[in-house]
């Protein structure tokens, strides 16, 4: 068993609105004490880490990303959703070998877990590269092979298969570090026959469900054209949410969808940089939230963001809601909070993370508070929301294993996944 102690360290620990100051006991993957003075003599412990000068809290739960599209960040700006998607995304996208994956993964994972970003929820192809990447990271990630339906049958019978079987070979692996879903890309994405084939899939494996849902004005037109029905009727009818489900975006909510999505329990992970980016719209966070729904925060990918930093995701959501509500006090800096930490973990059915309590997996991150914009000493909960960004994390610890020191990334190789990026995305980009 290796023992830890944190001392001298500032601590929002999630249980409650306070801060604390003391000291923070870690026994292998768990932590198991938080108080003001150790919990034994110091020599007693494997390492001891003086916190002075450091805010430690729980890591950020990123739950919708395309990790894999990092290198194509910057390739389609300025463009709306299904134009981004067709005419510039699919293209590229279909010439993605595994190894293009496994960098551009690689890549995300460095990105997110310097940033203080711990766990992940990741859709894409070629999941067990992804899978692969994030057991070596040390990072937690629920994943999920995104299967698109407008394909001929045997090549739809194939995407669902391995879909399956990628859930069936990861879900727990890596002590429990990587779960598994099940996903239908989105509604106009998949036919309705095909979306029922998942959804059984996913009651067989008895696995959540995530998808893109209600992402754009124009999708909700189309999907009433097409089926006389608006995204979230249609997925209701096809069963969807009789499963644990998991949606992306939820921009464009009626009241009476909002109250379906709450009385499903149905979760929705708000992407406000990528909804912006792609002119999508502005998610109705407040009245979501009012109505029950869990909500939580993604950053989508890096090709329509252009950053997985996470605290720019819940400084966004907690200046957004106020700007359109003309509400000073929608989404307060404790809910943006939560959105990225224990709300984020809850949205993906984790319940020991997103906490530092006694008993919680050990997944927290340490910020540097000892800079200009971290002064006068005021308020944290207030300075990680309006003033920190992802470059304030100095540590990264997930499950008990430190994968960030002194800002380095201990368990990948930083400058060779810069290089085997620009390489992917040079050759992708040569013919
Ligand atoms: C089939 S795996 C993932 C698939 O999703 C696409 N994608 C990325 N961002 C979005 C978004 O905001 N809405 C819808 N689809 C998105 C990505 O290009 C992949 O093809
Ligand atoms: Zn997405």
């Amino acid at each position: 068993m290796k023992t830890t102690l944190i001392k001298n360290g500032t601590f929002i620990t999630m249980a409650d609105t306070q801060v604390v100051t003391g000291c923070l006991e870690i026994q292998d993957d768990r932590i198991t004490y938080i108080g003001s003075t150790p919990n034994q003599p110091l020599d007693q412990y494997d390492e001891v880490i003086d916190g002075t000068g450091k805010l430690f809290m729980p890591g950020l739960v990123n739950t919708h990303c395309h990790a894999a599209m990092s290198l194509l960040r910057g390739y389609g700006d300025d463009l709306a959703l299904q134009v981004w998607l067709q005419e510039k995304m699919w293209p590229i996208e279909g010439k993605f070998t595994a190894e293009d994956v496994r960098f551009g993964t690689e890549l995300s994972i460095l990105e997110m877990v310097k940033g203080g970003t711990t766990t992940f929820v990741d859709m894409y192809d070629h999941m067990n590269e992804v899978a692969q990447a994030v057991e070596q990271s040390g990072m937690r990630a629920c994943l999920t092979r995104g299967v698109i339906g407008l394909c001929p049958p045997d090549v739809q019978d194939a995407k669902l298969k391995e879909a399956v079987q990628f859930a069936k070979d990861w879900h727990g692996k890596a002590n429990g570090r990587i779960t598994t879903m099940m996903s239908p890309h989105a509604p106009y994405t998949c036919p309705p026959d095909y979306i029922e084939r998942i959804v059984q899939a996913a009651h067989d494996l008895n696995l959540p469900i995530h998808t893109h849902m209600s992402e754009s004005r124009r999708e909700v037109q189309e999907n009433e054209e097409q089926y006389g029905l608006r995204p979230v009727a249609h997925l209701e009818k096809l069963g969807m949410f009789a499963r644990p489900t998991l949606v992306a975006h939820g921009v464009h909510l009626t009241d009476e969808e909002i109250a379906t999505l709450a009385r499903y329990d149905v979760r929705v992970s708000h992407n406000p940089g990528s909804n912006l980016k792609l002119a999508s719209g502005i998610a109705r966070v407040p009245e979501l939230r009012k109505a029950g729904v869990l909500v939580s925060l993604g950053t989508d990918s890096s090709a329509s963001n252009n950053n997985l930093d996470m605290f720019e995701e819940m400084r966004l959501a907690a200046l957004l809601h106020k700007g359109v509500s003309g509400d000073p006090v929608a989404v307060p800096a404790f809910e943006a909070l939560q959105m990225g930490t224990i709300d984020g973990a809850k949205s993906i059915w984790l319940h020991e993370v997103g906490q530092l309590v006694p008993g919680m997996k050990a997944d927290l991150i340490a910020v540097d508070i000892d800079q200009p914009h971290f002064y006068p000493k005021t308020n944290y909960i207030s300075h990680m929301i309006y003033s920190a960004s992802a470059k304030d994390v100095t540590d990264v610890c997930v499950d008990g294993q430190w994968i960030v020191r002194g800002g380095e990334c201990l368990t990948l190789d930083e400058e060779k996944i810069k290089y085997e990026a620009q390489a992917c995305f040079e050759r992708l980009t040569s013919s």
